[in-house]
Protein backbone atom coordinates (compact mmCIF):
# COMPACT_ATOMS: atom_id res chain seq x y z
CA UNK A 1 0.00 0.00 0.00
CA UNK A 2 2.10 2.77 -1.09
CA UNK A 3 -0.07 5.41 -0.96
CA UNK A 4 -1.14 4.75 2.25
CA UNK A 5 1.71 7.54 4.08
CA UNK A 6 0.23 10.34 1.91
CA UNK A 7 -3.42 9.61 2.33
CA UNK A 8 -3.24 8.82 6.25
CA UNK A 9 -0.80 12.08 6.54
CA UNK A 10 -2.56 14.98 5.07
CA UNK A 11 -6.30 14.35 6.45
CA UNK A 12 -4.34 14.64 10.11
CA UNK A 13 -2.47 17.86 8.87
CA UNK A 14 -5.87 19.55 7.79
CA UNK A 15 -7.31 18.52 10.57
CA UNK A 16 -8.85 21.24 13.09
CA UNK A 17 -6.76 20.35 16.05
CA UNK A 18 -7.60 23.31 18.20
CA UNK A 19 -11.27 21.85 17.27
CA UNK A 20 -10.64 18.45 18.44
CA UNK A 21 -8.46 19.47 21.41
CA UNK A 22 -11.62 21.27 22.83
CA UNK A 23 -14.08 18.51 21.92
CA UNK A 24 -11.51 16.14 23.84
CA UNK A 25 -11.91 18.91 27.04
CA UNK A 26 -15.55 19.41 26.95
CA UNK A 27 -16.33 15.25 26.47
CA UNK A 28 -13.30 13.11 26.42
CA UNK A 29 -13.36 12.21 23.05
CA UNK A 30 -13.33 13.30 19.23
CA UNK A 31 -13.09 12.55 16.07
CA UNK A 32 -10.62 12.80 13.71
CA UNK A 33 -11.18 13.49 9.70
CA UNK A 34 -11.39 10.60 7.34
CA UNK A 35 -7.89 8.68 7.40
CA UNK A 36 -8.25 5.51 5.63
CA UNK A 37 -11.22 4.21 2.65
CA UNK A 38 -13.32 1.70 2.82
CA UNK A 39 -10.82 -0.61 0.82
CA UNK A 40 -7.81 0.22 3.55
CA UNK A 41 -10.04 -0.59 6.31
CA UNK A 42 -10.93 -3.67 4.68
CA UNK A 43 -7.37 -4.34 3.99
CA UNK A 44 -6.46 -4.20 8.18
CA UNK A 45 -9.36 -6.45 9.07
CA UNK A 46 -7.72 -9.11 6.76
CA UNK A 47 -4.55 -8.68 8.54
CA UNK A 48 -6.81 -10.26 11.39
CA UNK A 49 -6.40 -13.58 9.53
CA UNK A 50 -2.22 -13.74 9.10
CA UNK A 51 -1.05 -15.02 12.47
CA UNK A 52 2.08 -14.44 11.95
CA UNK A 53 1.79 -10.71 12.36
CA UNK A 54 0.38 -11.22 16.30
CA UNK A 55 2.04 -11.70 19.81
CA UNK A 56 -0.67 -12.62 21.14
CA UNK A 57 -4.43 -13.01 21.22
CA UNK A 58 -6.47 -12.23 23.77
CA UNK A 59 -10.54 -14.10 24.45
CA UNK A 60 -12.31 -11.46 26.04
CA UNK A 61 -14.61 -13.70 27.79
CA UNK A 62 -11.91 -15.45 29.53
CA UNK A 63 -10.56 -12.95 31.05
CA UNK A 64 -13.48 -11.35 32.02
CA UNK A 65 -12.83 -8.30 29.72
CA UNK A 66 -16.33 -8.48 27.59
CA UNK A 67 -16.57 -10.99 24.75
CA UNK A 68 -14.95 -10.94 21.78
CA UNK A 69 -11.25 -11.64 20.87
CA UNK A 70 -8.28 -9.14 19.69
CA UNK A 71 -5.13 -9.25 18.48
CA UNK A 72 -1.58 -7.79 19.69
CA UNK A 73 0.78 -6.96 17.05
CA UNK A 74 4.20 -7.77 17.26
CA UNK A 75 6.62 -4.39 16.84
CA UNK A 76 7.33 -5.42 13.61
CA UNK A 77 3.85 -3.39 12.64
CA UNK A 78 2.34 -3.35 9.26
CA UNK A 79 2.91 -0.12 7.56
CA UNK A 80 -0.25 1.25 7.70
CA UNK A 81 -0.44 0.76 11.21
CA UNK A 82 3.03 2.38 11.94
CA UNK A 83 2.28 5.17 9.54
CA UNK A 84 -1.26 5.74 11.29
CA UNK A 85 0.36 5.99 14.73
CA UNK A 86 3.63 7.79 13.43
CA UNK A 87 1.28 10.27 11.77
CA UNK A 88 -0.60 11.11 15.04
CA UNK A 89 1.90 11.69 17.47
CA UNK A 90 3.06 15.41 16.97
CA UNK A 91 -0.49 16.45 17.12
CA UNK A 92 -1.24 14.61 19.93
CA UNK A 93 1.66 15.60 21.94
CA UNK A 94 0.90 19.22 22.37
CA UNK A 95 -2.43 18.43 23.76
CA UNK A 96 -1.04 15.62 26.28
CA UNK A 97 1.99 18.83 27.34
CA UNK A 98 -0.72 21.35 28.08
CA UNK A 99 -3.01 18.65 30.02
CA UNK A 100 0.25 18.05 31.81
CA UNK A 101 0.57 21.90 32.55
CA UNK A 102 -2.46 21.71 33.98
CA UNK A 103 -2.39 19.44 36.30
CA UNK A 104 1.10 20.19 37.47
CA UNK A 105 2.51 16.92 36.47
CA UNK A 106 5.63 16.42 34.37
CA UNK A 107 5.28 15.36 30.33
CA UNK A 108 7.84 13.17 30.10
CA UNK A 109 7.78 12.49 26.10
CA UNK A 110 9.77 13.83 23.93
CA UNK A 111 9.32 15.59 20.40
CA UNK A 112 10.21 11.62 18.58
CA UNK A 113 7.91 8.97 19.42
CA UNK A 114 10.73 6.40 18.77
CA UNK A 115 12.94 7.92 22.21
CA UNK A 116 9.91 7.71 24.32
CA UNK A 117 9.37 4.17 22.79
CA UNK A 118 12.84 3.10 23.98
CA UNK A 119 12.10 4.88 27.14
CA UNK A 120 9.05 2.60 28.02
CA UNK A 121 11.47 -0.13 26.90
CA UNK A 122 13.72 0.39 29.46
CA UNK A 123 11.06 0.76 32.30
CA UNK A 124 10.37 -2.32 31.80
CA UNK A 125 6.99 -1.24 29.21
CA UNK A 126 8.80 -3.74 26.42
CA UNK A 127 5.76 -5.19 24.36
CA UNK A 128 4.08 -3.92 21.14
CA UNK A 129 0.04 -2.27 22.54
CA UNK A 130 -1.33 -1.94 19.20
CA UNK A 131 -4.47 -3.77 18.62
CA UNK A 132 -7.06 -5.57 16.16
CA UNK A 133 -10.24 -6.03 17.58
CA UNK A 134 -13.06 -8.48 16.65
CA UNK A 135 -16.55 -8.48 17.77
CA UNK A 136 -19.70 -10.42 16.62
CA UNK A 137 -22.96 -10.52 17.48
CA UNK A 138 -23.21 -10.25 21.68
CA UNK A 139 -19.97 -9.45 21.43
CA UNK A 140 -19.27 -6.36 24.07
CA UNK A 141 -15.90 -4.34 25.79
CA UNK A 142 -16.42 -3.74 29.64
CA UNK A 143 -15.00 -0.88 30.70
CA UNK A 144 -11.53 -0.32 31.44
CA UNK A 145 -8.06 1.75 31.05
CA UNK A 146 -5.19 0.55 28.63
CA UNK A 147 -2.98 1.75 31.68
CA UNK A 148 0.32 -0.88 31.58
CA UNK A 149 2.48 0.95 33.98
CA UNK A 150 4.12 4.20 35.10
CA UNK A 151 4.92 5.20 31.39
CA UNK A 152 1.90 6.39 29.90
CA UNK A 153 0.61 9.11 27.39
CA UNK A 154 -2.80 10.24 28.28
CA UNK A 155 -4.32 9.71 24.73
CA UNK A 156 -4.85 6.84 22.30
CA UNK A 157 -6.94 6.25 19.06
CA UNK A 158 -9.31 3.98 18.12
CA UNK A 159 -10.10 3.27 14.38
CA UNK A 160 -13.53 2.26 12.99
CA UNK A 161 -12.99 -0.45 10.23
CA UNK A 162 -16.74 -0.80 9.59
CA UNK A 163 -19.50 0.99 8.79
CA UNK A 164 -21.74 1.50 11.89
CA UNK A 165 -25.44 0.92 11.22
CA UNK A 166 -24.49 -1.36 8.15
CA UNK A 167 -22.03 -3.49 8.81
CA UNK A 168 -23.10 -4.28 12.38
CA UNK A 169 -25.74 -2.57 14.70
CA UNK A 170 -25.06 -1.70 18.29
CA UNK A 171 -21.36 -1.38 19.54
CA UNK A 172 -21.25 2.07 20.13
CA UNK A 173 -17.84 3.14 21.64
CA UNK A 174 -18.29 3.91 25.19
CA UNK A 175 -16.88 6.41 27.73
CA UNK A 176 -17.21 6.89 31.53
CA UNK A 177 -16.59 9.43 33.14
CA UNK A 178 -15.88 9.60 37.05
CA UNK A 179 -16.89 13.01 39.06
CA UNK A 180 -15.78 14.03 41.69
CA UNK A 181 -18.30 13.35 44.42
CA UNK A 182 -21.06 12.46 42.03
CA UNK A 183 -22.27 9.88 39.61
CA UNK A 184 -20.94 9.20 36.24
CA UNK A 185 -21.00 10.55 33.06
CA UNK A 186 -21.74 8.17 29.91
CA UNK A 187 -20.77 9.13 26.33
CA UNK A 188 -21.49 6.82 23.59
CA UNK A 189 -20.32 7.35 20.03
CA UNK A 190 -20.47 4.88 17.27
CA UNK A 191 -16.91 5.17 15.50
CA UNK A 192 -17.17 6.41 12.06
CA UNK A 193 -15.69 4.23 9.44
CA UNK A 194 -12.03 5.06 8.40
CA UNK A 195 -12.01 7.55 11.05
CA UNK A 196 -10.19 7.60 14.56
CA UNK A 197 -11.42 8.16 17.51
CA UNK A 198 -8.97 10.59 20.23
CA UNK A 199 -9.90 9.86 23.58
CA UNK A 200 -8.48 9.87 27.35
CA UNK A 201 -6.58 6.89 28.24
CA UNK A 202 -6.51 7.42 32.03
CA UNK A 203 -7.63 10.46 33.23
CA UNK A 204 -8.20 14.40 31.75
CA UNK A 205 -8.09 17.87 33.57
CA UNK A 206 -11.74 18.98 34.23
CA UNK A 207 -12.56 22.52 35.51
CA UNK A 208 -13.14 22.73 39.22
CA UNK A 209 -13.65 25.44 42.10
CA UNK A 210 -9.60 25.38 42.94
CA UNK A 211 -8.36 25.04 39.28
CA UNK A 212 -8.20 21.77 37.58
CA UNK A 213 -8.70 18.45 38.91
CA UNK A 214 -8.55 14.94 37.12
CA UNK A 215 -11.57 13.29 36.00
CA UNK A 216 -10.92 9.53 35.65
CA UNK A 217 -11.91 7.85 32.35
CA UNK A 218 -12.73 4.30 31.40
CA UNK A 219 -13.46 3.03 28.13
CA UNK A 220 -15.37 0.02 26.53
CA UNK A 221 -17.72 -1.20 23.56
CA UNK A 222 -21.45 -1.50 24.42
CA UNK A 223 -22.91 -5.04 22.50
CA UNK A 224 -23.44 -5.64 19.36
CA UNK A 225 -26.73 -6.38 18.29
CA UNK A 226 -25.81 -8.13 15.01
CA UNK A 227 -23.19 -7.91 12.14
CA UNK A 228 -19.13 -8.05 12.69
CA UNK A 229 -17.17 -4.59 14.38
CA UNK A 230 -13.82 -4.40 13.58
CA UNK A 231 -11.52 -1.84 14.97
CA UNK A 232 -7.62 -0.72 15.29
CA UNK A 233 -6.77 0.12 18.81
CA UNK A 234 -3.42 2.51 18.81
CA UNK A 235 -1.64 3.16 22.12
CA UNK A 236 1.20 5.41 22.54
CA UNK A 237 2.98 3.69 25.21
CA UNK A 238 4.20 0.02 25.28
CA UNK A 239 2.94 -2.95 27.36
CA UNK A 240 4.41 -4.50 30.24
O1 LIG B 1 -13.32 -1.59 19.97
C1 LIG B 1 -13.24 -0.41 20.36
O2 LIG B 1 -13.84 0.52 19.83
C2 LIG B 1 -12.40 -0.06 21.57
C3 LIG B 1 -11.22 -0.93 21.69
C4 LIG B 1 -10.32 -0.54 22.82
O3 LIG B 1 -10.56 -0.83 23.95
C5 LIG B 1 -9.10 0.21 22.50
O4 LIG B 1 -8.87 0.56 21.35
O5 LIG B 1 -8.35 0.47 23.43
FE1 LIG C 1 -8.98 -0.17 25.28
Amino acid sequence: MPSTTLEAHSPLTAADWPAIAAELDSIGCAPTPQLLTPEQCRDITALYDRPELFRTTVDMARHRFGSGQYRYFTHDLPEVVDTLRRALWPHLLPIARDWAARLNRPAPWPDDLDEWLEQCHAAGQARSAQILLRYGPGDWNAVHRDVFGDMLFPLQAVIGLDAYGTDYTGGEFLLVEQRPRAQSRGTATPLPQGHALIFTTRDRPVRSSRGWSTGPVRHGVSTVRSGRRHALGLVFHDAA
